[in-house]
């Protein structure tokens, strides 16, 4: 694992841009993964901004997101396709039809699983992931034990993820119960994974991440085993890692 330390939110955000500036210059047709959450809103404020300077285009970018909850359809302000909208694709010049996201609404949902996996497949695969990291270890929505060979699939929800993302919503009622993510092992396909932590809060899991057992407790370990992962991390993020505290 490459590990960058930065001091704080707004440093972590930079580093992140500044790796996928770099990326996306010299990978004209790149296919990137992303991720929702609070953890890359300042990283999609930069690009957004590097775009709008002309430095950088998404005209021959694709992109794939980890995941979505089910039963919110896209004009949902909760919904992952809703919040990628606002924070990223409507402020960039990438065409619609190279955006994905899983449908939550779909009817079949098994169906809606395969034909996802078969749209990154015939991309070519993910040529660099962001991840933020979950309280509980998780990356996308690949809950503790989740089996590390699953590719996109239907998860139930944990209830401290439901509680973490309450603050989204009116009520805990109102956070959806299923989601459909890729998979760990659709993740590990990616050839390049940027994973982003930042807060104290963080600290004690990232530190199982980085420096525990791989195991599928903690669902980010397994990216211990991948060739190519940077983590960007804060001080306060890093506060509970040997060697980096
Ligand atoms: O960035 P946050 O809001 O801390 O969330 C961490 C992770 O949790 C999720 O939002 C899902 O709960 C992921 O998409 C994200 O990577």
């Amino acid at each position: 694992m490459n590990i960058i330390k930065v001091k704080d939110y707004p440093a972590m955000s930079e580093k992140a841009c500044e790796i996928i500036t770099k990326h996306m210059k010299s990978n004209k047709r790149s296919v990137l993964g992303l991720a929702t959450g609070s953890t890359p809103e300042g990283l999609y404020e930069k690009l957004v901004h590097k775009n709008k300077q002309g430095e950088i285009t998404f005209q021959y970018t694709s992109t794939f997101n980890l995941d979505e909850y089910i039963g919110l359809d896209k004009n949902n302000p909760n919904s992952y396709y809703y919040f990628m909208n606002e924070h990223l694709f409507k402020h960039i010049d990438i065409p619609e039809k190279q955006i994905h996201l899983p449908n939550g609404m779909a009817k079949n949902k098994q169906q809606e699983c395969d034909n996802y996996e078969q749209l990154i497949k015939q991309a070519g695969n993910i040529d660099l992931q962001i991840l933020g990291l979950g309280l509980n270890g998780h990356i996308g929505f690949n809950e503790p034990k989740t089996p590390f060979d699953q590719r996109t699939h239907i998860i139930e929800l944990d209830e401290s993820t439901r509680q973490a993302n309450a603050r989204f919503f009116n009520s805990i009622d109102d956070v959806p119960t299923e989601a459909i993510t890729m998979g760990i092992a659709t993740i590990m396909g990616s050839k390049k994974i940027v994973l982003l932590v930042s807060g104290e809060k963080k600290a004690e899991t990232l530190a199982k991440v980085i420096q525990g057992e791989v195991t599928e407790d903690v669902p980010a370990s397994i990216l211990q085993k991948h060739a190519d992962i940077t983590v960007i991390a804060d001080e306060a993020a890093l506060s509970k890692t040997k060697g980096y505290n």
